[in-house]
C-alpha cells in the first residue's frame, strides 16, 4: 500500500546550495517543478547533475532544503519509490538482456510482480520486441530506452534524466521526446537536463536555465525571450521595395544596422524590437516622421526574427 504523500508538488528547491570542497556547484537555487516536462538547461559544469542528484536524494544539500512531494528525499524510502534518476553515465552490463536488466532493478526495489512490472516498463519504452537481446548489441538510443525502462519500472511520479538525448540521432531523439511526453501526459513530473537548446525547446513546457551553479532564468521559451527585449535582435524583412524601406529606417535610433539582401529582402539589427516593430509599420506606410523622404507605401511580405532560437537566448545569458 502506498502511504499518502505530504504534498502533491513533485519537487521544490528552497535556497539550495551544494559545494564540493571549495567548488560551489549549486548556489542558492529556489525553484518548483510541477507535473509535465521541465528542462534544466546549462553548459557543462553549470551544476545540473549535482542538482538532479540532490533531487534524487543521493546526497544532502550543503545549504537550503529539497522537498520531493513535501519531504526530504534523503534516506527516505517512502519518497525513494516515487523518484527515479536516469544518470548520464551508467554502464549497462553488456551480457544481460534488457529484460534481465530491468527485472534486476525491479528485484532490487522489492517490487512484488517483478516480471509484470518489467514487461510493462519495456512496453512503455517500446523495447518489448527486442527485450531478450543482449544489451551489448544495442544502439545508443536502445540503451537509453533500456535505462529509462529500468527507471520507470517502479512507476515513479518524478523522473529525473541527466542528458537523456546525448548521443542520440534525430530519430532516436524524437522517439525519446515522445516517450517522455507520454509519461508527462499521465501526470508524471519529468525534469531533464541538457546543454543543447533545441532539444529542450521542443519538449519542455518550462525551462530552468543554470549558469555557474545559479538559476539564471526560468519560464517558458517566450517568457525567457520577453525578459530579454533589450538584447540585440536581427529581423529579416521581405518587402516590395527594400531599398526605399532601408533608406527610411537607417537613421532611426532603434536601428543598429541594415544589410540589403538581393532585391526583395534585408536584415535589420535592432536593440528594441517593440519600438522597431512600430517604426517598421510607419515606415512602410510612408509616414514621413519615420524618416521617409517620399511617402509611397511599401508592401511588407514577411517579417521574421532570425535569432529567436533558445541558442541565442542562451548565448545572451552566458555573455551577460
Ligand atoms: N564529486 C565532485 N567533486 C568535486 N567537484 C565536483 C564533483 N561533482 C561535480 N563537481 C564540480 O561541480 C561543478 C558542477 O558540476 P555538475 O556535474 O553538477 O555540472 P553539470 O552542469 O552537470 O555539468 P556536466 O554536464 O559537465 O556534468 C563543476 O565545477 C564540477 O567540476
Amino acid at each position: 500500500m502506498t502511504a499518502a504523500l505530504s504534498s502533491s508538488t513533485p519537487l521544490v528547491f528552497e535556497h539550495v546550495s551544494h559545494w564540493y570542497g571549495d567548488v560551489v556547484a549549486v548556489n542558492d537555487i529556489s525553484a518548483v517543478v510541477e507535473p509535465g516536462i521541465t528542462g534544466l538547461l546549462g553548459p557543462n559544469g553549470a551544476g545540473k547533475t549535482t542538482l538532479l542528484q540532490l533531487a534524487a536524494g543521493l546526497m544532502r544539500p550543503s545549504g537550503g532544503t529539497v522537498r520531493v512531494f513535501g519531504e526530504s528525499p534523503v534516506k527516505n524510502p517512502g519518497i525513494f519509490r516515487h523518484v527515479a534518476l536516469v544518470p548520464e553515465r551508467e554502464a549497462l552490463p553488456g551480457m544481460l538482456s534488457a529484460r534481465a536488466f530491468v527485472e534486476a532493478r525491479a528485484t532490487l526495489l522489492g517490487l512484488r510482480d517483478v516480471h509484470g512490472a518489467a514487461k510493462a516498463a519495456l512496453e512503455m519504452v517500446e523495447m518489448d520486441t527486442v527485450a531478450d537481446r543482449a544489451v551489448a548489441g544495442f544502439s545508443k538510443g536502445m540503451k537509453q530506452r533500456t535505462k529509462l525502462a529500468a527507471a520507470l519500472v517502479q512507476r515513479p511520479r518524478l523522473v529525473l534524466l541527466d542528458e537523456p538525448f546525448n548521443g542520440l540521432d534525430p530519430r532516436q531523439r524524437l522517439q525519446m521526446m515522445q516517450l517522455l511526453e507520454a509519461r508527462a501526459a499521465e501526470g508524471v513530473a519529468v525534469l531533464l537536463s541538457s546543454h543543447i537548446l533545441e532539444e529542450i525547446e521542443g519538449v519542455a513546457s518550462r525551462i530552468l536555465v543554470m549558469l555557474s551553479g545559479r538559476l539564471a532564468a526560468s519560464g517558458d521559451h517566450r517568457t525567457l525571450r520577453r525578459m530579454m527585449t533589450d538584447r540585440p535582435h536581427t529581423v529579416r524583412i521581405r518587402a516590395s521595395d527594400v531599398r526605399t524601406l532601408a533608406a527610411r529606417l537607417v537613421a532611426q535610433p532603434a536601428v543598429m544596422g541594415i544589410d540589403v539582401e538581393g532585391t526583395d529582402a534585408m536584415h535589420v539589427r535592432t536593440t528594441d524590437y517593440t519600438a522597431f516593430s512600430r517604426l517598421l509599420v510607419r515606415a512602410a506606410q510612408g509616414d514621413t516622421s519615420s524618416g521617409a523622404a517620399n511617402a509611397a507605401p511599401i508592401t511588407l511580405y514577411d517579417v521574421q526574427p532570425t535569432d529567436e532560437s533558445l541558442e541565442h537566448v542562451f548565448a545572451y545569458l552566458v555573455e551577460r
